[in-house]
């Protein structure tokens, strides 16, 4: 996957973001066993901070929360087939609730700071289907502290999965899954993060972003058929189990990017856009193969 700047004799590594939560073990793991980690400059960090690094040009390729890549389409070409996203119960991007939502209205609900799209997905479900207008104020990601001042708190990845695994259920807190509540609402899946390049470095550097698409592709497949391995090897760090890791990875995580995840983004776009910095009709464009005749 060598790939060398103009007017420079040495190959320049694309760099690429990485999700630190495990939600993006599985595209991790296969990076290691194939190799490809060594052709990538990688960012470990969390899904907003990644999100701003790859709009203002400090990363080439990367997750981008959905939200910040509709806001962003313009300026940025999607990876085709992968995407963190649910068809049903997500697990890890959750409204946690001491009250049925139903009740929420002129309650505090606290938005965790890491989160764009489950935060947005959160207030449009409260609005829309459950017919409440809390106030919303944002808050770091800690279910004790968002408790302590609102009713309600809204959290994605790690901080999610041990609210709705161990501090929901030991403290007889609800766990609304928002994968779940789209799906029952729409009939869709939903996309929480898609993979995009910066347009400007897929003209600068076609092949090095294909080289990179493939080793993600590569890397889910491997980690999703090795998935009870994956999930073996990460229990042995965290406080959740094998048997719940491997249900998180291979059956509630969506890792794909077809045709009913571009019209689960669409179908999101149209209900939120009008007051979230796009247009309500932005479509999605996806990366052509490389050596494809543009017209
Ligand atoms: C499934 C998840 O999807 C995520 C949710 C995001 C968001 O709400 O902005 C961003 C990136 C993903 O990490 C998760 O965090 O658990």
């Amino acid at each position: 996957m060598t790939g060398r700047d103009a007017g420079s004799s040495v190959a320049v590594r694309p760099r690429v973001g990485h999700i630190q939560f495990l939600n993006c073990l599985p595209l991790y793991w296969g990076l290691a066993r194939t190799g490809n980690l060594l052709d990538l400059d990688l960012t470990k960090d969390t899904p907003e901070k990644l999100s701003d690094q790859l709009v203002n040009g400090s990363l080439d390729i990367g997750p981008i929360t959905c939200v910040e890549y509709l806001r962003h389409a313009d300026e940025l070409v999607v990876l085709p087939d992968i995407a963190v996203g649910s068809d049903g119960p997500v697990m890890s991007c959750v409204i946690v609730s001491r009250v049925p939502l139903g009740q929420l209205d002129g309650r505090r609900v606290a938005l965790g700071s890491t989160s764009r799209t489950s935060v947005r997905l959160a207030q449009l479900l409260l609005e829309e289907r459950e017919g409440v207008r809390p106030e919303y104020f944002g808050c770091p990601p800690d279910l004790d502290a968002m408790l302590a001042d609102a009713d309600a708190a809204v959290l994605i990845g790690d901080p999610a999965l041990r609210a709705s695994l161990e501090q929901a259920p030991s403290q007889g807190l609800a766990v609304h899954d928002l994968g779940e509540m789209w799906k029952e609402w729409t009939g869709l899946p939903f996309v929480f993060a898609v993979w995009a390049a910066r347009r400007e470095f897929v003209e600068r550097r076609p092949e090095a972003v294909a080289a990179v698409h493939r080793a993600f592709l590569e890397s889910r497949d491997l980690s999703l058929a090795e998935a009870g391995r994956v999930a073996e090897q990460a229990a042995r760090w965290e406080a959740f189990s094998a048997p719940v890791l491997e249900r998180y990875f291979s059956e509630a995580l969506d890792f794909s990017l077809g045709e009913r995840q571009i019209a689960g983004i669409a179908e999101f776009a149209r209900r939120v856009g009008h007051d979230s910095g796009f247009a309500p009709d932005v479509t999605v464009s996806l990366l052509e193969p490389v050596g494809a005749v543009l017209s």
